[in-house]
């Protein structure tokens, strides 16, 4: 039997991207990739992301986090799951805690990010620095210029999406820019093609991105062990760092995304920031029985 079996989750969502945030902290449990899959399948507690709440690891850290993708892989960051988080170290009554001015500094295992409230259901992240170089994103080949990677899909002679641009925010991102409507695109059926593509040795998150002002951007997302999805955090920060890089835009940009819009700024210090919703559906507790393919 599960340990995790009875325990209390809540489901949530940022933006639509679909969050569970489980509270393991006071515990030395840790989720399994079979677990995070039997609590994503349920549908009472099915997720684009399970964030796993964690005792803090490095001083000045208020928690730790785990962040899982709906097929049960990790992820070093996911931009809306950590508002949600956020919102329950506020406003749970079981989970919440006095914060430092109202502030929170979590860890995941790609590094810390810093959340302020800014409204009663909105908060900003400050999801730290883009990585830019090859190696970082990882890519699996040496490119010196991620601002445009060799990478196509369709004929070589005339492809369907080219030259990608590569970011990592903590996890891995590809970002086709196009003229036409991202929703003209087959994501579904492009996305898992290049999700799992060699280039990407920890496969990506792959986007397809149209500029539609100096400071709107209209953005799509197949994310990396979850598909598509309404709305992808670390997704619209990669895309706004790509397009300043590219001269496509300033420094800062509101991105629609099927589910909600995200406000981007990638700040002169380097930081990127990103403010959005956050909604709590409600809570459960998972059925025992939902563990049952899943070994504790
Ligand atoms: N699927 C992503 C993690 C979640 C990202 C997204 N939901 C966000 O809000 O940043 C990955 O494996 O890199």
């Amino acid at each position: 039997m599960s340990p995790l079996a009875d325990r209390r989750f809540l489901k949530m969502h940022g933006a639509g991207n679909a969050i569970v945030v489980l509270d393991l902290r006071g515990t030395d449990l840790r989720v399994t990739a079979q677990e995070a899959r039997a609590i994503s399948a349920d549908p009472r507690s099915r997720f684009d992301q399970l964030m796993v709440v964690h005792d803090p690891v490095s001083p000045g850290t208020d928690a730790f986090m785990r962040i899982y993708n709906t097929d049960g892989s990790e992820s070093g960051a996911c931009g809306n799951g950590t508002r949600c988080v956020a919102y329950a170290l506020h406003d749970d009554p079981a989970m919440a805690r006095p914060t430092e001015g109202g502030r929170l500094t979590l860890e995941t295992k790609a590094g810390l990010v810093a959340v302020a409230r800014v409204g009663e259901l909105a908060f900003t992240v400050d999801m730290g620095q883009p990585r830019l170089a090859w190696d970082e994103i990882p890519l699996a080949e040496p490119f010196p210029d991620t601002r445009r990677i060799e990478l196509q899909v369709g004929p070589i002679d005339d492809p369907v999406l080219h030259s990608p641009a590569a970011v990592s925010m903590g996890n891995p991102h590809a970002i086709f820019f196009v003229e036409r409507d991202p929703d003209g695109y087959d994501l579904g059926r492009i996305g898992p093609l290049l999700e799992a593509h060699p280039i990407f040795p920890e496969r990506a998150n792959i986007s397809i991105a149209q500029v539609t002002g100096r400071e709107t951007i209209k953005l799509r997302v197949w994310e990396r062990g979850a598909g598509l999805t309404l709305a992808c955090g670390t997704a619209a920060c990669a895309t706004v760092v790509a397009a300043a890089r590219l001269r496509m835009i300033g420094r800062a940009a509101r991105v629609a995304l099927p589910g909600g819009e995200l406000s981007i700024e990638w700040r002169a210090d380097d930081h990127v920031l990103m403010t959005g919703p956050v909604f709590l559906e409600g809570e459960g507790t998972f059925a025992p029985d939902i563990f049952s393919g899943a070994a504790g």
